[in-house]
This record gives structure tokens, C-alpha cells and sequence, in this order.
């Protein structure tokens, strides 16, 4: 009956997580799935969530459904954050936003959407991208394309031939867009390519879906939001899916949230609706305590205060690991150039190894990276960095 199914080759992230879960060696280092670790290798409880969760579990209460689409003060905790408070588009209600099962929900509901009333419309992503934007696409029947980003040569965008592409697409196409702490890169446009990348959205009558689930890591809440802002005052339509599971480290709790920037309150009021249906056709609703914890957090002003210090210091974090492991790189292995850790933001480097290098790494040295050369940095720490160093420049001699 079902020898039809293939078997499933399995996720080239989240496999690591088992192999390196299952790794015997006691030098093994996490460098795989973005997962933020502190400087003792432990996946932190923010402060603000403790007392959240306090608040939660005492007194315990009920967990009835939620709402198809999640909490209140979960959406409003999306608004604020994406588009700034008390924005004039929130305040023209021309926002329809649902608290979603993550990031990954948030896609795979606007993705329904999108092949529900935009039929025809095909999905562009950056090449590369996070896989699982691919997956998720394509999983909601609408037909994927790559457009130009990384450049191996130069460590940066390719620019020129970005604004090429986009000018070949046709109205409604939707363009997959990283505002910010691109994945896997860690390699973002500027402000002002921002600016004429967008200009050539408005004038092709694309889609622009931008996926942040980085916000934080990369300058500070509001310059990681530049991209969905400047596209709200140029007018543009704008699908935005964001992800609480870094920031609020709250991976498991399934957190996140999708926006739909609408040009009236009215056509809000539509795909609000439809928003609605395309949850309650997948599942049904979200989940209630995840929800409760970012509602606490981001709308209590002195938690969200604490919230936004814990961001930052794990921001800060990560940038003193991408100068200390360039430091120590450049001494072992001189003549190799590696700015790139340094002018790439976020979680994520794309480090340029090659995937026999990536494989020494995790065989002789227990060292696990994403088979394309990404590098959390965020499992770098003082206790394993000279280890990790070393191996680099081990597998780099070859
Ligand atoms: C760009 C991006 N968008 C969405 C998500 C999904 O987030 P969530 O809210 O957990 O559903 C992730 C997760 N990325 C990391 C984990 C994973 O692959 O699922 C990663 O790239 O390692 C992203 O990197």
C-alpha cells in the first residue's frame, strides 16, 4: 500500500541536530541549527520569560482554544515590533495580523494564502536561502525560482544583477525578501539598496514577503526593520513573517506571526478573514502558551525593556565571537581573508568552505556546520573557540 512513499532523506538542519545529539566526541560543538547558545554552551530562559512564566503559572490557569488567530496582545506585540508603535498603518488598521505556530507557521499560511487568491503568481527566493523557504513554497503548490543575491567571489550581494532580475518578474509575483541577518549568508543589502530594490518592486507590481526571524541580532529592533518600514511608506503591499523563537528564545513554544500590509482598512478586513480560514484549514489555532509569554513580555513596558537588553547582550554576544574567531584565524592560517566574519550580520557566516572541508570538520573534529558552509556563530564560545579555530585551519591547509 505504501511502498509508493519515498523514504524522507531527512533536513539538512535539523538532521544535524540528531547526529550531533547521538556524537560521542567531548569536544563536539554545535555550530549547525540557528540556535542561540550563551557563553556556557546552555540555550538560555530570558529573564523577562521567568517572570512571565511566573506569572503564568501562578495562578495556574485554563487553556481553552485561542482565538483562529491567536491573542490579542500576541498580534499587537507583532505590530509594535515590525512596524513601530503607534505607526500610522496601525493606526489606519490596514494591518491584518495572526499570531502564528512560528516563523514557519506564519510561512506556510501566507504561502496558502497567496496560492489561494494570487494563483498565478510564482515565489522568488534568494540564492541561497534558508531551505525550508523552498520547501514550504512549493508544499503550497506554488511554483519557486531563485533570483541572483550571493556573490562567492566578492563575499557580497550581486547587486546589479539582483535589480536585473526583478525587473524581468511579472505583477504579483512574490519576491521572498531576509530584511535582515540573511540565512544563510549573514550577508544584507544596505539602506540604500533597500531603497532602489524596492523602487523596482513598486514599479513590477511584485509581492515583496519578508521573513524576519532575526530582528535584534543584527543592528538594533528598529534598524532590522528598515526594509518592512520603508516598504509601508512607499505604499507597497507587504506580506511579513516573524519568528519570537531567537529572540524570545522560545524555539519549542512555537511563536511567531504573520503581517499583511493592506492599502485600506477594508481590504484588510478581507484577507484578515482569510487569514482566519487558512489557520483554521491547517491548524486550527495556535498555541496558548507561547502566546501568553510573548503577550506578558512585549506589552509590559519594563519586561519588554529587559527584553530588548537580553537581545542585545546576546547580539553582542555573537559579534565578539565573529572578531575573536577572525583574531585567531588570521594568525593560523595568514594570507586567507576573513573580513567576512566580521562584515556579515547576525546569527549566521557563511564561511566559503567546501563541503568535503565541512564534512572533516564534523568526522575528524566533531565540529558540525550546515553542509553549504553556514556557521551558527552563536555556538562559538571561550571555552570552544580555539578548538574550532584550529580545526578550521586544519581542514583549510588542504
Ligand atoms: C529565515 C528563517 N525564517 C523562519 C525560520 C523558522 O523559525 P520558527 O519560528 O522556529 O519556525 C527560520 C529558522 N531557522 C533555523 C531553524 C530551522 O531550520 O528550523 C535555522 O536556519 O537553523 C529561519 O532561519
Amino acid at each position: 500500500m505504501f511502498e509508493r512513499v519515498d523514504f524522507y532523506a531527512g533536513d539538512p538542519i535539523l538532521g544535524l541536530m540528531v547526529e550531533y545529539a547521538n556524537d560521542s566526541n567531548p569536544n563536539k560543538v554545535n555550530l549547525g541549527v540557528g540556535v542561540y547558545y550563551d557563553e556556557n554552551n546552555v540555550l538560555p530562559v530570558l529573564e523577562c520569560v521567568k517572570t512571565a512564566e511566573q506569572r503564568i503559572a501562578d495562578p495556574i490557569s485554563a487553556r481553552p482554544y485561542l482565538p483562529m488567530e491567536g491573542l490579542p496582545g500576541h498580534r499587537k506585540a507583532c505590530q509594535d515590533l515590525l512596524f513601530g508603535k503607534d505607526a500610522q498603518v496601525l493606526q489606519d488598521k490596514r494591518v491584518a495580523t495572526i499570531a502564528t505556530i512560528g516563523g514557519s507557521g506564519a510561512l506556510k499560511v501566507g504561502a496558502d494564502f497567496i496560492n489561494a487568491w494570487f494563483p498565478q503568481a510564482k515565489c522568488y527566493v534568494s540564492d541561497p536561502t534558508w531551505g525550508n523557504h523552498i520547501s514550504i513554497f512549493e508544499g503550497s503548490g506554488i511554483e519557486v525560482g531563485k533570483y541572483p543575491y550571493y556573490d562567492k567571489a566578492t563575499g557580497t550581494v550581486k547587486f546589479d544583477e539582483l535589480i536585473a532580475f526583478f525587473n524581468t518578474l511579472n505583477k504579483d509575483d512574490v519576491v521572498l525578501l531576509h530584511p535582515c541577518c540573511h540565512n544563510p549568508t549573514g550577508v544584507d543589502l544596505t539602506q540604500a539598496q533597500w531603497d532602489e530594490l524596492l523602487q523596482v518592486v513598486q514599479q513590477r507590481e511584485l509581492i515583496p514577503f519578508m521573513d524576519i526571524a532575526y530582528q535584534g541580532f543584527g543592528e538594533d529592533m528598529d534598524s532590522d526593520a528598515y526594509a518592512i518600514r520603508k516598504a509601508v511608506d512607499m505604499g507597497l503591499p507587504l506580506f511579513v513573517s516573524n519568528s519570537f523563537s531567537k529572540n524570545l528564545s522560545l524555539y519549542g513554544e512555537r511563536v511567531g506571526g504573520l503581517s499583511v500590509v493592506c492599502p485600506t482598512e477594508e481590504e484588510a478586513e478581507r484577507v484578515f478573514g482569510q487569514l482566519k480560514f487558512t489557520v483554521r484549514r491547517i491548524y486550527s489555532s495556535p498555541p496558548s502558551h507561547g502566546g501568553r509569554v510573548v503577550d506578558i513580555v512585549m506589552n509590559d513596558e519594563a519586561l519588554h525593556k529587559q527584553w530588548v537588553g537580553e537581545v542585545y547582550g546576546m547580539r553582542d554576544r555573537i559579534k565578539a565571537m565573529r572578531l575573536k574567531l577572525k583574531s585567531v584565524l588570521e594568525t593560523k592560517v595568514p594570507g586567507r581573508n576573513f573580513d567576512y566574519l566580521t562584515t556579515q550580520n547576525g546569527m549566521f557566516s557563511f564561511t566559503g568552505l567546501t563541503p568535503e572541508q565541512v564534512e572533516r570538520l564534523k568526522t575528524e573534529f566533531g565540529i558540525y556546520m550546515v553542509s553549504n558552509s553556514r556557521m551558527c556563530v552563536a555556538g562559538l564560545n571561550g571555552n570552544n573557540i580555539d578548538y574550532v579555530a584550529n580545526a578550521m585551519a586544519e581542514v583549510l591547509k588542504d
